[in-house]
């Protein structure tokens, strides 16, 4: 499995579930990212180990970072089955409180199209690619369950949103939505290229709305990203991707 940050303190939060904090790896695959300090779990279990990687911050250079992580370790022989993006996340207020964990059962490039007279277009319904994907079902349920974690749709935005008129708009254009991150659709995006199935889990640290840094709850939000990974390890572990 890989599990791909944007930055280095979200890594470490994740493998601290892992029993570990980023050891450092001269995997070759791992370094193909150009990383410094991959974590990669002993790998102990019949699943195999887990990378966690930090990719950098918005969907770019997270779909770059991810892409290359995936060719790299197929040439090796060793491809991952599961690609998962982590990290905090701005939470749509009521129903994502700061501090809670949200699985998304949606992967939504929200500002990916076209602004026009009559609002935004996204790509799809100008003819192009995709502005979605689809995490497992059952994956999605599961892994929810046992991190007592809300699901919904998590928008990829790459501006963070500022204002109660742009969180109500996205809301209105995807009323599913709980949170927005900077990375998600960038990673499905490449794990979609490679066939591997795709999660997003994120841990609120701000609410959707007006600017306001002071709100910002950073550290609380690594901390439940650390204790829900600490409950959907073994969830993650065990699932195969012929459960669907
Ligand atoms: O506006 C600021 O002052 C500010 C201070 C620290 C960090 C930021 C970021 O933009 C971090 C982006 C980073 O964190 C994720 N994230 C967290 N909350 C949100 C959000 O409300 N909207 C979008 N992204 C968010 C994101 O995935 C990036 O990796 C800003």
């Amino acid at each position: 499995m890989l599990i791909a940050t944007a930055v280095p303190v979200e890594r470490d939060a994740v493998a601290q579930a892992f029993g570990g904090i980023s050891p450092g790896s001269d995997d070759a695959a791992l370094g193909a990212v150009g990383r410094a300090h991959p974590f990669r779990t002993g790998g102990t279990t019949a699943h195999g180990w887990t990378d966690v990687i930090d990719v950098g911050v918005g969907p770019a250079l997270a779909a770059a970072s991810v892409a290359s992580a995936l060719t790299a370790a197929a040439l090796q022989g060793t491809p991952y089955d599961l690609v998962v993006s982590a990290g905090i996340g701005g939470g749509f207020q009521p129903d994502a409180p700061v501090g809670s964990l949200v699985v998304a059962d949606e992967i939504v490039a929200a500002d990916l199209g076209a602004e026009t007279p009559d609002g935004f277009v996204p790509v799809t319904e100008l003819g192009f690619g995709t502005v979605r994907h689809q995490p497992p079902g059952d994956l999605v349920r599961r892994v929810a369950e046992a991190a007592g974690a809300r699901t919904g749709a998590v928008l990829t935005v790459s501006t963070v949103t500022g204002t109660a008129a742009r969180a109500t708009a996205l809301r209105e254009r995807h009323p599913t939505a709980l949170a927005e991150a900077m990375e998600g659709f960038g990673v499905a995006e490449a794990a979609g290229a490679h066939g591997v199935p795709v999660l997003e889990i994120r841990a609120v640290s701000n609410p959707v709305g007006p600017r306001d840094r002071a709100a910002w709850r950073i550290g609380d939000a690594l901390a439940a990203l650390t204790e829900g990974f600490g409950k959907l390890v073994p969830v993650l572990e065990s699932w195969n991707r012929h459960d669907q």
